[in-house]
């Protein structure tokens, strides 16, 4: 429930959990596309194109100071950044391709039966 305050175990449990999806997803992201925030060096008039901007190393941030009450929260912010490359970049573009297969991974990894083995194997 949304109000049920957290506690510290719980926290711990759902970070380790987090922290193993994220480092998978990394794994996945070979060019390091979605390593860092994307700038307007990079991608001219992204920050006026793309108004909630989201990249793995500030997932990794929001993982690690308690941001994420649950997986669902995290899905959120992956999808948010795999659909900014889809939106700024054109459909024959190796971001907008790549954006495209890492989405396609990160959903079955983060898949219902996936995450209720996850819950079983953690310790
Ligand atoms: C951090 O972003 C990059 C880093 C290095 C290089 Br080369 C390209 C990008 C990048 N470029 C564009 N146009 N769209 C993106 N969506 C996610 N990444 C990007």
């Amino acid at each position: 429930t949304v109000g049920r305050p957290r506690k510290q175990e719980e926290h711990g449990v759902l970070r380790i959990c987090l922290k193993h999806i994220h480092k998978m997803l990394q794994k996945k992201d070979v060019n390091g596309f979605f390593a860092y925030p994307v700038n307007d060096m990079i991608a001219p008039g992204y920050s006026s194109i793309i108004l909630h901007p989201m990249d793995l190393s500030t997932m990794m941030s929001k993982i690690d100071s308690d941001q994420y009450r649950n997986v669902v929260e995290y899905k959120k912010d992956f999808v948010l950044m795999c659909n900014n490359a889809m939106t700024y970049n054109r459909p024959e573009t190796i971001y907008y391709r790549e954006a495209k297969k890492l989405l396609s991974s990160g959903m079955k990894l983060m898949s219902k039966e996936k995450l209720i083995n996850m819950k079983r194997t953690l310790p």
